[in-house]
């Protein structure tokens, strides 16, 4: 069976493959994004910018065969994925509305010379390696400020999501985009040392699991490549006080078990001061149990199946490991009988921060609850992690969760939200959470060439 293939993960029924790309393939791939970004990185900034509008649109009007394939491939539910789209399509508009003014030259002081300025270039071909847990907006906020940059991209997607990386590929080729800037490839991922060596590839960006960064960094390393990692993350999500606690639990658990809890910045654990824990706890039992788990199309579902039959083994697996080290299973944390990768969402409590659980991201459905004795034992707690991706800060006062929110160590920092993303305002971690910046202004500095120009009369 090829490796790349679409299996429902509603029914568990296999639907597509896709064969891999050979070894010998390859250095295609790289001629025809070299040569396509020989001519691409001359086209004019308002081109380019044009055709990132018209594929804008035409993810616009494609928004539901695109959520259907993506609901196929890996769960995702359907207004959810319109969710997704819709980010995509916003993304394209706001790097096609802001490179200009990100992509014009810096001017210095001068400094001794009669000038002195820094234009800022494209590298050159690019590989993407993107999760499917956000098959289109993973690849789309690497890959859309780079075509402004004027870069090449050869992208690897998840191999449970061959279709609709293909699909991503084709709205742009109608949008207009040259043949050869961006290509998709179904690549087995050890060959990805056979792009990142090739000198004319300069840089790659990877969003996905910690083993996965640190193998093809390291490789890349070898051959001084540019990164960026988007990695996991255990985010906290600190409770410090509320006037309405149920409504607080039901829309954290909400959002954690968006996307069946497959979200690097989902709000993993959940840190709730001592006066608030049991109510807290109790409704989050409540909000967990009332969702409802079905197919990705059911009108009515809540939480959809997770991504793969591997995928749903291995968090059963870890919530068991979690209750065998002393953690309190209150709901949930099992398959269900029936076909497709279903699984109940899970609420944990009593967990060790120095278990596996405690230490590890957990990518799933699965609310993690636990206790702090007051706020400075919360922020300890949330501080006692090696990620740093989100976190976020629940209070009325909103004075008290910008002082408590500065102190917590991560990329990312939301007051009263969590799992917030956008073009206009950057995203990235920090620690195992991986390095580099995605979105805004920072998108566009990732894989550029700062070539500095001092000008002596
Ligand atoms: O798994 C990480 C993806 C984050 C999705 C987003 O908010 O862009």
């Amino acid at each position: 069976m090829s490796k790349f293939a679409v299996t429902n993960a509603n029914t568990g029924e296999v639907e597509e493959e896709f064969a891999s790309v050979t070894k010998e393939e390859i250095p295609g791939y790289i001629d025809r994004a070299h040569e396509a970004h020989l001519s691409w990185k001359e086209t004019p900034l308002h081109e380019r910018a044009t055709i990132l509008r018209k594929f804008a649109d035409l993810v616009d009007a494609n928004a539901d065969e695109m959520t259907d394939i993506i609901g196929r491939e890996m769960g995702k539910v359907k207004k959810q994925g319109l969710g997704e789209v819709d980010k995509v399509a916003r993304t394209a508009r706001w790097m096609a509305d802001n490179a200009a003014t990100h992509l014009a030259p810096t001017h210095l002081a001068a400094a001794g010379a009669a000038s002195s300025y820094v234009r800022h270039q494209p590298l050159g071909v690019l590989l993407g390696i993107m999760p499917w847990n956000f098959p289109y907006n993973q690849i789309a906020r690497f890959v859309l400020p780079n075509l402004m940059v004027g870069n090449a991209i050869i992208m690897k997607q998840a191999s449970i999501c061959p279709k609709s990386s293909q699909y991503f590929e084709d709205l742009l080729t109608e949008a207009g985009l040259p043949k050869g800037v961006y290509q998709n490839i179904y690549l087995d991922s050890s060959h990805a040392e056979e792009v990142l060596k090739d000198f004319r590839v300069k840089g790659f960006s990877l969003t996905g699991s910690e083993g996965a960064g640190a193998s093809v960094a390291s490789i890349a390393a070898k051959y001084y490549k540019r990164a960026v990692l988007e990695l996991g993350g255990n985010d906290p999500a600190v409770v410090l006080d509320s006037k309405d606690v149920p409504a607080l639990a039901k829309k954290l658990v909400g959002l954690r078990l968006a996307n069946a809890g497959q979200v690097c910045t989902s709000p993993k654990r959940m840190i709730v001061v001592d006066s608030l824990y049991d109510e807290f706890l109790a409704e989050a039992v409540k909000a967990a149990e009332a969702t409802k788990v079905s197919t990705f199309d059911d009108p009515e579902v809540g939480m959809g199946p997770v991504s793969s039959e591997g995928a749903r083994d291995d968090i059963v697996a870890m919530i068991d490991k979690a209750v065998s080290d002393g953690a309190t299973l209150h709901t949930g944390g099992k398959k269900l009988d029936r076909p497709g990768w279903f699984m109940s969402p899970a609420v944990i409590s009593d967990i060790d921060p120095k278990s596996d659980l405690g230490c590890n991201e957990l990518f799933g459905p699965a609310v993690m609850v636990y206790r702090a004795k007051d706020e400075e034992d919360a922020l300890r707690l949330a501080n006692d992690t090696e990620y740093g991706l989100m976190s976020s800060v629940w209070t009325d006062d909103l004075e008290k969760g910008e002082e408590f929110g500065a102190k917590i160590n991560a990329g990312m920092t939301l007051i009263n939200s969590h799992m917030e993303s956008g073009p206009e305002y950057p995203f990235g971690g920090i620690n195992r959470s991986g390095y580099g910046r995605e979105n805004a202004q920072w998108a566009f500095q990732a894989f550029t060439n700062e070539h500095l120009i001092r000008v002596h009369a």
